[in-house]
């Protein structure tokens, strides 16, 4: 797929904008601060209704405008269709295709997907384990657009339950019995959706693991296809055949068997402390007989190398789905020596539509000089 013509309205620093695009790698070059990454991240806004920079909608809107809009006419096997979103802050978001409003903004998911490579991904490796249950949750829903849903309504379950725990932990009596009783029905609640996301996850990590060892075996020089490893860490104990076979039902009771045998840390704490909300994917480097965490073990280069090859799995394995992401390199050459440069380059030469942000237009590798874009003064100028 691909984006043929962009369209902003009040997007971060941009008051009005249009940009045609085409298939193949496209760069835009410019200063810092000029604008060059709000462009691209409009676009993967498109994509996950989200920014790889900001937790929030509101930084995303032009400073003093109440609403943005992003605009984009998507190429997919030869259909396009137009999609639309209206960003408003503290309010619900409205999407529309072809002009279309849809019933939820939600519904936009999936339509175009995309694959963003940038410095923040450093966070996977050496962030907190929410971080890394962003990255494979963003994932899962590029794949399986429904589990947006389950996403939100685990979050949903999670924030009640947390407070019937406090109120429940404090109350005494005739209340606490009834709290105890109300709790019940959320324990309910919160393994049957916890466990589809957890079923989910297993089988995404079990899907990935391949293909992260494959990546960092290209981008990391000198390492072989078994040194990179991922494993997914619930927040308790699982049985290794429930993990394996990521059995829903299974699932469902395992949390409700923890929930039970956690009860009183959760009354005292006052906190949920068992489901995927507290689970961890592990990133481990070595071979079999000695791995070691990423994080407080690897190098700069090995952590780097390490989001790197998580970020080229998801496109493998998007790719492998039979789709073909939209690929966003923002701002990642300056962080590679010219030989990983080259590397990455190749690695995604192939793909339908390549996005390249970069302070010095040298950074770009000649894999990818397709189209030029200047961006300087909110102005995005075509290069010859
Ligand atoms: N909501 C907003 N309203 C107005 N301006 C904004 C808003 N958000 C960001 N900006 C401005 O956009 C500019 C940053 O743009 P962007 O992050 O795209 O830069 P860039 O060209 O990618 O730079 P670099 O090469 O440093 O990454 C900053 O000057 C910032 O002040």
């Amino acid at each position: 797929m691909h984006v043929a013509h962009l369209t902003l309205h009040d997007f971060r620093s941009y008051p009005d904008l249009e940009v045609e695009l085409g298939p193949g790698a496209t760069a835009f070059i410019g200063r810092n601060g000029q604008g060059k990454t709000n462009l691209v991240e409009a676009i993967d806004y498109l994509s996950r209704l989200g920014s790889h920079r900001v937790a929030t909608d509101a930084p995303l809107v032009r400073a003093g405008a109440d609403q943005a809009v992003v605009r984009a006419a998507v190429v997919r096997d030869g259909r396009t269709a137009v999609l639309e979103v209206e960003l408003n802050p503290g309010r619900s978001n409205r999407a529309r295709v072809n002009r279309s409003p849809l019933p939820k903004a939600r519904e936009l998911l999936g339509l175009v997907r995309t694959v963003v490579f940038s410095p923040e991904d450093l966070t996977l490796v050496k962030g907190d384990p929410g971080d890394r249950r962003t990255f494979l949750d963003d994932l899962l829903v590029l794949r399986t657009p429904r589990l947006a849903g389950v996403r939100s309504d685990y979050d949903r379950v999670l924030r009640q339950r947390s407070s019937l725990l406090k109120t429940a932990g404090l109350a005494r009596g005739s209340s606490r019995e009834s709290a105890l009783s109300t709790l019940v029905v959320w324990d309910a609640h919160l393994a049957r959706t916890g466990a589809e996301l957890l079923s989910a996850r297993l089988q995404l990590v079990d899907q990935l693991r391949p293909y992260v060892g494959k990546a960092y075996e290209t981008v990391a020089r000198g390492a072989s296809r078994d040194d990179a490893w991922i494993d997914y860490a619930p927040s308790f104990e699982l049985d290794p055949e429930v993990a394996r076979t990521a059995d829903r039902a299974a699932l469902t009771d395992a949390l409700l068997e923890e929930l039970e045998r956690r009860r009183g840390d959760e009354l005292d704490r006052g906190v949920c402390l068992v489901g995927p909300h507290r689970d961890e994917l592990r990133l481990t480097l070595g071979d079999a007989a000695a791995r070691l965490p990423v994080k407080g073990y690897a190098s700069h280069g090995e952590s780097w190398s390490f989001a790197l090859a998580l970020r080229l799995a998801s496109y493998d394995l998007l790719r492998a789905d039979g789709d073909d992401p939209i690929l966003i390199l923002d701002d990642v050459f300056a962080e590679l020596d010219s030989e990983r440069r080259a590397q990455l380059a190749d690695l995604v030469s192939g793909a339908e539509q390549v996005l390249v942000t970069a302070a010095v237009a040298d950074d770009v590798p000649a894999a990818l000089a397709g189209v030029r874009y200047l961006v300087a003064d909110g102005e995005v100028t075509r290069d010859g």
